[in-house]
């Protein structure tokens, strides 16, 4: 099991953005191609993998399991021997303990006698642009649809041996925000004769924070965070261009309408206010993860009967992910792991607890086999 710790460590050294992940895609089909083959099939789908384990039983069920693939542009400052060799990358959001967790489960699995078959789906971009919902309309996925999925995602705030989920919704529905604001640069002396698009994204960025203040019902949630912004090139020369990029929350669909009306009629504003062109796209928006209630229950009442696992009974979080997509589709869940970090997610000093892959491991294995996904003998 030990060696689960060292797979995770060296996918850990290569972390890749969205759609990149080729070295993570070539250590992954490494690792799974040296399993026994005899019930596997594998699929490759632009940089992820789709892997069915395929089971022996009368009108086998397909149960699935999902792992994100993908890292963070964020430079590492954990300071770990095993640091990242990808300068200016970083496994920020945990998905090296995602897939080393999966290689875990899928190689127990496909040394196992199965009755119902288990599809693995190893999906690049989660992070952006976002791989879920094409993964599930491809051809690969219509091949091999599931009847339920399940994955997790990692909790720093919980400790190792901690689980925690919910019925109903779990993650919030999301947006990126890309606005891009066009003045008349020039020389520093002279601002009368230019159109300064860093003072305009300045007000901008302050008004768009009245948007949850002040337009949202307070017994509503939402969120607005502007994470990116570029302009400019020195110090002596008037920006002509800023660039905001940013994303938004909420646990309704609705409000996410106001967030979009509201961002518009703000830059209309500015336009106005500063002279300027103000382009606002609304990008990548992801579906809420919502849990079905039934396989949620009952998978609580198995975590509580498990030995070595506490689940917790959690809140909803604004946390996005495009694993809502294929919930809207199939039913399953996903729950939080604890892995006890001082820092959080998408910190560059993230450092979870590598002590909850082997429960994890044995956890979820121990999961499927309750389904009656292994045949017993
Ligand atoms: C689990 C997690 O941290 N997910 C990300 C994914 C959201 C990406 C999305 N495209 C966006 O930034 O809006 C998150 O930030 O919650």
């Amino acid at each position: 099991m030990e060696s689960f710790i060292q797979v995770r460590r060296d996918l850990h050294k290569i972390p890749e953005v969205g759609y990149q992940e080729f070295k993570t895609q070539q250590y992954l089909l490494n690792f799974i191609e040296k399993l026994p083959q005899d019930h596997l099939s594998i699929k490759k789908w632009e940089t992820g993998i789709f892997v069915l384990v395929r089971g022996k039983g009368n009108s086998p069920r397909t149960l699935a399991y999902r792992t994100d693939i993908d890292g963070l542009p964020i430079t590492e400052q954990t300071g770990l021997p095993f640091t990242s060799e990808h300068q200016g990358f970083m496994h920020a959001c945990g998905h090296d303990f995602h897939m080393s967790i999966a290689l875990g489960v899928l190689s127990t699995v496909a040394n196992e006698p199965l009755h119902d078959n288990i599809l693995f789906i190893f999906q690049p971009a989660e992070e952006g642009p976002g791989g879920a919902e094409r993964m599930l309309h491809s051809q690969e996925m219509k091949e091999w649809m599931p009847d339920e999925i399940m994955g997790l995602h990692i909790a720093p705030e919980y400790q190792a041996g901690e689980i925690a989920v919910k019925k109903g919704l779990l993650f919030a529905n999301t947006s990126e925000l890309k606005i891009t604001l066009t003045g008349k640069g020039g020389h520093a002396a002279y601002p009368h004769k230019t159109k300064d698009m860093i003072v305009a994204g300045a007000h901008l960025i302050t008004q768009l924070q009245s948007i949850v203040s002040r337009s949202i019902d307070p017994l509503n949630s939402a969120v607005v965070t502007v994470g990116k912004l570029e302009a400019g090139t020195i110090g002596n020369i008037i920006a002509e261009t800023a660039e905001l990029n940013g994303t938004m929350r909420s646990l309704d669909p609705d409000v996410m309408e106001t967030l979009k009306t509201r961002v518009k009629a703000i830059c209309d504003g500015i336009a106005l206010a500063f002279d300027c062109e103000v382009r606002v796209e609304f990008n990548q928006p992801y579906y809420m993860v919502y849990n079905d209630h039934q396989l949620t229950e009952d998978f609580m009442t198995f975590a509580e009967n498990h030995q070595g696992i506490k689940c917790i009974e959690c809140e909803k979080a604004m946390t996005g992910e495009d694993f809502g997509y294929f919930l809207k589709e199939i039913p399953g869940f996903m729950f939080w792991l604890g892995v006890g970090s001082e820092y959080g997610l998408h910190h560059s000093k993230l450092n979870p607890d590598e002590q909850a892959i082997e429960p994890a491991i044995s956890f979820i294995t121990d999961y499927l086999r309750s389904k009656n996904a292994v045949t017993k003998q």
